[in-house]
């Protein structure tokens, strides 16, 4: 199949938002049919001109919403095909998504997972950074501290149930969460950014390096490491790995061992260790943004961009 060269890529991107209609009744129908197995099931649209067809407006679920509040948790499910890579649209939805989240007195905790099959996260939009322009590079970098401050700062209990890759800002969200499984499989979890020819953000560093420890990180990051299943759980990057038929069942019992624990006991607890983490980053939020700006604009760092661009799109053997 042609693989689109670098120009209509960033076309694709501008509209990849939009899925025509005929998919949108499909996931409507499925989400129909969930409802109809008795589950609450909400989908989460953004609804907005598909400029390369002026008449039709087209609609793009980003996530899928499965409440038990009888059970007091949800299940989040990623659902930006192809590989749920993070872009400005979709970092402010999930901001949204989590502020509704915390301020739900009937849910205690969030199953955060994919509906895409083999792929929790991506990471970061790399189109995102290619090419980046000052205003909507810092919506985007602002959108991307605010999702991680939301989340890491959060005193729910996440729970992440890694269906696949997670690489780079797909590790930040599955590190910032209470507990990790990860299917078996032919995955890659880890922080790769020196291989795309950028460093990591030190809020992507320190949440690493509270997760696996300073020596491991050195390591880790350094090398962008990306880790197996096994190699993740042998350092703690994951908690426990499943078969895939077994994922959501086990983050489910896993939900429910954490939503036992009395709440204000293992709140207290969690923001008393995350707290100081989340108060570095809120303190240099603008200084972080400008670093961003200013380091995605070199020349380099773009000529690193556009090498991993066009590699990604070579065909694939
Ligand atoms: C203050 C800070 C100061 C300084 C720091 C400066 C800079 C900021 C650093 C920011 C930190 C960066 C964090 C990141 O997250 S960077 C992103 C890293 N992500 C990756 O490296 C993943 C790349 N993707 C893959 O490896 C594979 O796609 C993956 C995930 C293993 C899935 O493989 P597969 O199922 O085979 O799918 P394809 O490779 O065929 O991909 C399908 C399709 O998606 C496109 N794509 C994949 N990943 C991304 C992405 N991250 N962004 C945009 N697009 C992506 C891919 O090109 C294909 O497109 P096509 O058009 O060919 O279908």
């Amino acid at each position: 199949m042609a693989r689109p060269n670098l120009k209509s890529l960033l076309r694709l991107s501008q509209f990849a938002v939009n899925l025509n209609l005929n998919k949108t009744t499909q996931l409507t129908n499925l989400s129909k049919s969930l409802i109809t197995q008795n589950r609450n099931f909400s989908t989460s649209k953004i609804i907005r001109q598909d400029t390369s067809n002026n008449n039709a407006p087209a609609t793009k679920i980003n996530f899928y919403v499965e409440e038990y509040k009888d059970k007091g948790y949800m299940v989040l499910k990623f659902n930006k095909a192809p590989v749920n890579s993070l872009n400005l649209e979709f970092l402010t939805e999930l901001n949204i998504q989590l502020d509704k989240i915390e301020q739900s007195k009937d849910i205690k905790g969030v199953i955060l997972t994919s509906h895409l099959p083999n792929i929790f996260s991506a990471g970061l939009d790399i189109l995102e950074m290619y090419q980046i322009k000052q205003e909507r590079g810092t919506q985007f970098w602002t959108a991307l501290q605010e999702t991680w401050i939301k989340l890491y700062g959060s005193n729910k209990i996440f729970i992440a149930a890694i269906n696949g890759h997670s690489p780079a800002g797909g590790c930040l969200l599955a590190m910032s969460c209470d507990y990790r499984i990860m299917t078996k499989g032919p995955y890659k979890i880890g922080l790769n950014e020196t291989l795309l020819g950028i460093k990591a953000p030190f809020w992507f560093r320190d949440t690493m390096i509270n997760t696996i420890g300073y020596r491991e990180t050195e390591k880790a990051l350094q090398l962008g490491k990306l880790y197996s299943p096994e190699e993740a759980l042998a350092v703690n990057l994951v908690d426990e790995i499943v078969d895939a038929n077994v994922l959501i069942q086990k983050a489910e019992e896993q939900m429910v061992k954490w939503c036992s624990i009395p709440t204000v006991a293992r709140e207290l607890t969690k923001s008393s260790m995350r707290r100081d983490t989340v108060s570095k980053l809120i303190a240099q939020r603008e200084s972080d943004t400008q670093s961003f700006i200013e380091f995605t604009q070199r020349d380099s760092i773009q000529k690193s961009l556009k090498g991993y661009l066009e590699a990604m799109k070579k065909p694939k053997k």
